[in-house]
């Protein structure tokens, strides 16, 4: 696994942009020979779409011979419901490029049969002969830092009429999260495209997106597996801000494990981690000297192209 530390998210959309851009120019697609790519949702792609509809715009690429295969998408949320994830790939990137709308797959989680969907992507997948580049991002992790819980304390109800709400503090927590896609902690490290309940924590962090009201935000989705990742020829996940370093720290600096399933990415033959400074926060000094160091010595020796990659052009 390589890490690339950039400064900013901005600096990792224009470099995930820009090397997305030339993975399928090098690859060359054709009618018969298309680029397959797998994309996520969420806020942290967004500076690489961006950047990817400039490079479009700048007729440096074409999305006409590409096929992508999104991860998720929300169960029972209408497909024009401004959250769900079609509206969010189409609004964000595809209206803007030249993809055709017939080779942008998204999960239909509002299909009469859900498990038949979830087996037809997987079919779909692999009729076009798997992902070529799958990018990905990872939910963040909660670190609950002395946070207020209201309590009614009976001590100090007189002379108070109403019983009093007093401030109490929390200890300090670590709630469980750090996914891919939608795999919940606890989800199969081999695990296909499926059904999944999401974990409460998730709805939360997903409320901020349906009014703050938990009750809006749907508790299931049909996401593509930790396998389905896997199987990839190449996968490039991006993390971005400080509220992913705990999420980054286990993926690269602990074992394997299915409570943290971005850390499965350590046995991908192929897989880059692309961070800013800010996801650095929890990775120990010499995990970060020793990437920063590698990032230099194969940068200067030429052995890594993408590390040319102009990050400060945009
Ligand atoms: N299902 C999506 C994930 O695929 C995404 O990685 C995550 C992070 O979103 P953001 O990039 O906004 O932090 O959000 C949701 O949970």
């Amino acid at each position: 696994m390589r890490l690339y530390i950039y400064e900013n998210k901005d600096q990792v959309g224009c470099w995930t942009a820009n090397y997305i851009v030339r993975r399928i120019n090098d690859f060359g697609p054709t009618a018969d020979k298309p680029f397959v790519l797998g994309l996520p949702t969420g806020s942290t792609p967004l500076p690489t779409y961006r950047e990817l509809i400039k490079l479009y715009q700048d007729k440096k690429v074409s999305f006409e011979h590409v096929i992508t295969f999104n991860m998720d998408e929300y169960v029972g949320l209408p497909r024009d419901h401004p959250e769900s994830y079609h509206s969010f790939m189409w609004t964000n990137f595809f209206k803007h490029v030249d993809i055709k709308p017939e080779n942008a797959h998204i999960l239909n989680g509002n299909a009469d049969d859900l498990k038949a969907e979830c087996a037809a992507f997987e079919a779909k997948i692999h009729a076009v002969g798997g992902i070529e580049l799958f990018l990905a991002g990872i939910s963040k992790t909660h670190r609950v830092q002395n946070t207020c819980l209201k309590t009614r304390s009976p001590l100090i109800r007189a002379p108070y009429p109403r019983t009093l709400v007093v401030a109490m503090p929390r200890p300090l927590g670590i709630g469980p999260d750090g996914h891919i896609a939608f795999n919940e902690p606890g989800s199969s490290l081999a695990s296909r495209t499926r059904i999944k309940t999401l974990a409460y924590d998730t709805i939360v962090a997903n409320a901020r997106f349906f009014d703050n009201d938990i009750t809006k935000v749907p508790h299931m989705a049909l996401t593509v597996g930790v396998g389905t990742v896997m199987d990839a020829r190449e996968v490039c996940l991006l993390v971005t801000g400080v509220h992913k370093s705990f999420a980054l720290h286990k993926a690269i600096e602990e074992g394997v494990n299915h409570m943290w399933t971005c850390s499965a990415l350590q046995n991908h033959p192929n897989a880059v981690v692309v961070c800013d400074e800010d996801a650095t926060m929890e990775l120990k000094v010499k995990t970060v000297k020793y990437f920063k160091g590698l990032m230099r010595v194969h940068k200067q020796l030429g052995v890594d192209s993408c590390l040319d990659i102009d990050v400060s052009m945009s």
